[in-house]
């Protein structure tokens, strides 16, 4: 049977992770953690024998450092690079820029939690022509940019990318290295894993940790998704999962 590897990683912590904003399609960069987050993913990669033939990443920063530090590591800083908007962290509406803890307080803890994590209760959208709003911005020419999004809505703009992209990579016989965000990823893993509506607010994709996926000739997992260093991950992901708490 065909096997074909892939790689998930989330960007290393950013400013606004480390700040506790919300910040969907705001392009910040990564903290000194966020950065050595990124090496230590690369490193894993490099000790497991997981090179990447070739990157996929999304069109924001955080993402984009992330790949190349990694790439460093492990020594495949010359692999091809692809980059979508169709990879970007959901749009969090108007939230973007927002304190975590403070909405949390303003809100209530459900509605907070429906917001950050309910299959298809989206933010409210954003004004157009605000501080942290990306219509007009040159990279995003030709794309209906959203003004907000909540999981069911990243789905049909991620996975036309998953189908012709990735798979297209894939299926030359590369291993395919996603640096993307949680958001996008969880939509991924949620095909992949094929999690339900409602269970998928239980997934939380921590920072900085590779996570390893073996795929079948149907370019669906022959086993669960494997985090490098699985201790690690499960604490960082508790920590996503607390956020603003
Ligand atoms: O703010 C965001 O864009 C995301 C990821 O950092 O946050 P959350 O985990 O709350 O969806």
């Amino acid at each position: 049977m065909t096997e074909h590897t892939l790689i998930l990683l989330r960007h290393g912590e950013s400013d606004w992770n480390q700040k506790n904003l919300f910040t969907g399609w705001v392009d910040v960069d990564l903290t000194e953690k966020g950065r050595a987050e990124a090496v230590r993913g690369g490193q894993l990669m490099r000790d497991a024998g997981l090179l990447p033939d070739v990157v996929h990443t999304s069109v924001l920063r955080r993402a984009i450092t992330t790949a190349n530090l990694a790439l460093d590591a492990c020594d495949r800083h010359w692999v091809p690079v692809r980059r979508s908007w169709r990879l970007n962290e959901r749009h969090y509406g108007a939230l973007q820029g927002l304190d975590k803890a403070a909405t949390r307080d303003k809100y209530g803890d459900e509605q907070f939690m429906l917001w950050r994590r309910s299959f298809d209760t989206p933010p409210p959208p954003i004004e157009a022509g605000s501080e942290f709003d990306q219509s007009g911005d040159p990279r995003y020419a030709g794309v209906d940019v959203p003004a907000t999004e909540c999981l069911a809505d990243v789905i049909p703009r991620m996975m036309p990318y998953w189908e012709h992209d990735l798979r297209a990579d894939l299926s030359a016989g590369m291993t395919v290295l996603v640096t993307a965000h949680g958001n996008s990823l969880r939509a991924l893993v949620k095909h992949l894993d094929g999690i339900s509506d409602d269970d998928i607010a239980g997934l939380n994709i921590p920072t900085g940790m590779p996570l390893v996926y073996r795929l079948g000739d149907d370019f669906m997992p022959t086993g669960p998704g494997e985090y490098l260093d699985p201790e690690a991950a499960a604490e960082a992901a508790a920590a996503v999962a607390n956020q603003g708490r």
